[in-house]
């Protein structure tokens, strides 16, 4: 156990959960979202502006920053949270999803996983080991252990040889983190769809000891049925009193059934990503700001929303800033959909606090109509 990491449950309510963990760079308040920060930035948004939404820790990307401007550059810089002046937690992944998602010319092993940049097409080498190496130069506050996730739909057999090696290479990042006092190692639960790998695959990772446990391999297009009908069991095979991190999720009501089925930490890049593309999200649903129909339409996005888009500006204004591809329509919808999600989040502890959650989750799903609005 890296001392100086703790996880403290609060109250839970069915299966959901609400507590705080605590890390020598600050709280974490969950169910806890965390902002994407890919290559070192949450993309349109200011460090200062992503803790105004409310986020208590942000996602780095090892694949991305190993590639540029490199780990050890970053290291002799001062580390991520200096370089990007992010002073909060900071939980890295380890790199063999994006590596899979992202490069060409991937040629995997029992070693590890060799590559060529996307960037510039130059070779590199992600092991176990190395991504160790490399979230300790980043000086991550939660490293996530090498795994590899394993693509969807995956025959039963090619699941269950993916996640036994995912489980071999989860003993090779304990062995390789050592005991890094004040951080923490999380480790990463795969078994596609299939039960008893999963089963199979959170007895492996409690044998090995983690400080926290993801549910990986989710969010990878099976879609929310599936990945509700996994998460109505993989959490519960995780150790109640350590963090339950799914990777990857979501859309707003795909973080409240995760949330209830008791996960506690959340990223997806869609927040940010959907800003960029003019998309709001909203407690009634999504506003495609593009929609010419917005054109003079004084009013702001969300009457009820305080970040500065809805304060300062109406949707007329967005829509125009979006159809000219203005740089600030990006940032305002960006800051606004991460405040929103964190509204979901804030929402969510305190409902579970007082035992609350099924009126609150109730409420959640009578607000939102279909479609735009
Ligand atoms: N949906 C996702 C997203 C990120 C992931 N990262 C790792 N390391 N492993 C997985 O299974 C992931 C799944
Ligand atoms: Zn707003």
């Amino acid at each position: 156990m890296a001392t100086g990491f703790s996880f403290t449950l609060a109250a839970t309510d069915g299966r959901a959960r609400t507590g705080v963990i605590t890390t020598p760079r600050g709280e974490i308040r969950t169910p806890a979202f965390m902002p994407v920060g890919t290559a070192g930035t949450v993309k349109a948004m200011l460090p200062d502006s992503v803790r105004a939404t409310g986020a208590d820790i942000l996602l780095g990307n090892t694949y991305h920053l190993m590639l540029r401007p490199g780990a050890e550059r970053v290291a002799r810089l001062g580390g991520l949270h200096k370089f990007m002046n992010w002073e909060r937690p900071i939980l890295t992944d380890s790199g063999g999803f994006q590596v899979m998602s992202l490069s060409s010319l991937r040629k995997m092993t029992e070693e590890g996983v060799t590559f060529s940049s996307h960037i510039d097409g130059s070779k590199h080498v992600l092991t176990p080991e190395r991504s160790m190496e490399i979230q300790r130069l980043l000086g991550s506050d939660i490293v996530m252990a090498f795994d590899e996730c394993t693509p969807f739909p995956a025959a039963q057999d090619v699941s269950l040889e993916s996640m036994r090696r995912s489980m071999r290479w989860a003993r090779r990042s304990r062995d390789a983190f050592g005991d890094r006092l004040g951080h923490a190692l999380f480790g990463i639960q795969q078994g596609s769809v299939f039960r008893e790998q999963r089963e199979e695959s959170a007895e492996a990772l409690k044998a090995v000891g983690f400080d926290g446990y993801a549910v990986g391999g989710l969010a990878v297009g099976e879609g929310q049925g599936q990945m509700f009908d996994v998460l109505n069991y993989a959490p519960g095979m995780l150790p109640d009193d350590k963090p339950r991190y799914l990777m990857g999720v979501g859309k707003p009501d795909d973080i409240v059934g995760a949330v209830k089925r008791g996960i506690d930490m959340m990223d997806c890049v869609l927040p940010s990503r959907s800003g960029r593309t003019g998309q709001a999200w909203t407690r009634r649903g999504q506003v495609n700001l593009r929609n010419a129909r917005h054109a003079d339409d004084p009013r702001p996005v969300d009457e009820a929303c305080s970040c500065p888009a809805c304060r300062n500006y109406s949707r007329a204004y967005l829509h125009h800033v979006v159809r000219a591809n203005e740089m600030i329509a990006g940032m305002l919808l960006t800051w606004h959909n991460l405040h929103y999600f964190q509204e979901i989040m804030a929402g969510m502890r305190e409902a579970i606090s007082k035992g609350r959650f099924a009126s609150w989750e109730n409420d959640f799903q009578s607000r939102r109509s279909e479609g735009d609005i």
